[in-house]
C-alpha cells in the first residue's frame, strides 16, 4: 500500500510539474491481476483498484493498517468502472454491471473480485473511509441512485450526476459517492468551482478516450495549478482545494468523499471570475 502524506496548501506554488503528480496524482492503480492500493493521510482514505482478469481477486488486509481484515475499522464504497464483474461478501455475491456501486458495511470479513468475462474484465474501483459503526452492505444499480441533471450544453457542462452512497440514499458512516457522466459534446465538471472544508475528495476519470486527456485543476482557489490526466487516474483534492476539469472529449468520473460531515450541498462556491 503506497502511503502519500497529508499537503498544506503552501506547499503547492513551489511544485514541479512531477511533484504535483507525486503527491495528488494516482497513475497506476489499475493492472491486470493486481490489488493496488493507496492511502491519502487526508481523511485516512484508502483508494483501491483491482482488475480480475485470469480469476478471483482476495482483498487483503494490507499489513499497514494494522488489521486482521480490512473491513475491521473501515467501510468501502465500490463502483465497476470496467466489464461486468462481481463483488463476493462473506459468501454472498454481488453482480455489477459497469457503473453499479457496492457499499460494504464495517465488520465484512471476506471480500473477493471477480470478471464475468477473463476478455472484458471489470475493474473495480473501492474508496474506503475509517468506520465506527456498521451499516448494512447495499448494491446498487447503475443510475439507481438519487439522480442530478446539472449543467448546460450552452457553456459545455451538461452532466448527469448520480449520487449513490449519501444522506438521502445508502447510509454510511462517512463515505459519500457517486458517478458523473458528462453528456456528448459537453467537457468541462464542477464549474464554478468549490471547496469543502469539512472533507477530502477523490475523483477517479474513466471513459477518457485513449487519445484524450482531463486537465484537472487543483490548489487554492486563487493559487490554481493543473494535472493533466488520463483514464482511469485518480486526483486526491485535499479539503483546500478546488477540483475541476475539462476533458479534449467527453468522460465519467466517481467522485468520492470523506470526512467531518456528509450534506453534499456544504460547499463554498468559488465564481469563475475569482480563479487565478
Ligand atoms: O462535492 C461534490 C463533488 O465535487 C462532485 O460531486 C461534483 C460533480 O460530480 C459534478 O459537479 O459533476
Ligand atoms: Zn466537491
Amino acid at each position: 500500500m503506497e502511503q502519500r502524506h497529508a499537503t498544506a496548501p503552501q506547499q503547492v506554488p513551489g511544485m514541479s510539474t512531477a511533484e504535483l503528480r507525486r503527491h495528488y496524482l494516482v497513475e497506476d492503480l489499475f493492472a491486470p491481476d493486481e490489488v493496488r492500493a493507496v492511502h491519502s493521510h487526508h481523511d485516512r482514505v484508502v483508494l483501491v483498484g483491482a482488475v480480475p482478469r485470469t480469476g478471483p481477486l482476495p482483498l487483503p488486509a494490507f499489513p499497514e493498517l494494522r488489521a486482521d481484515r480490512f473491513f475491521d475499522r473501515r467501510e468501502a464504497g465500490i463502483v465497476n468502472v470496467g466489464g461486468a464483474g462481481a463483488v463476493t461478501v462473506d459468501g454472498e455475491e454481488h453482480r455489477l454491471a459497469p457503473t453499479a456501486c457496492l457499499y460494504v458495511g464495517r465488520g465484512a470479513e471476506k471480500v473477493s473480485f471477480a470478471s464475468a468475462d477473463a476478455d472484458s474484465p471489470a475493474a473495480f474501483y473501492l474508496f474506503s473511509a475509517p468506520a465506527h459503526a456498521s451499516h448494512p452492505t447495499v448494491l446498487v444499480e447503475p443510475g439507481g441512485g438519487t439522480v442530478r441533471e446539472l449543467g448546460d450544453p450552452l457553456t459545455s457542462n451538461r452532466r448527469t450526476l448520480t449520487q449513490y452512497v449519501h444522506e438521502g440514499g445508502v447510509r454510511s458512516c462517512q463515505v459519500v459517492m457517486g458517478v458523473t457522466a458528462l453528456h456528448p459534446g459537453s467537457t468541462w465538471n464542477t464549474m464554478p468551482a468549490h471547496t469543502h472544508e469539512r472533507r477530502t475528495e477523490v475523483y477517479l476519470y474513466f471513459g477518457v478516450p485513449e487519445d484524450a486527456r482531463v486537465v484537472h485543476l487543483l490548489g487554492e482557489p486563487d493559487e490554481t495549478r493543473h494535472l493533466v490526466v488520463a483514464d482511469r487516474q485518480v486526483v486526491i483534492s485535499p479539503p483546500w482545494s478546488v477540483h475541476s476539469g475539462v476533458g479534449t472529449a467527453s468522460y465519467s468520473f466517481v467522485w468520492a468523499m470523506a470526512g467531518e460531515n456528509q450534506s453534499f450541498d456544504d460547499m463554498d462556491p468559488h465564481p469563475v471570475t475569482g480563479l487565478r
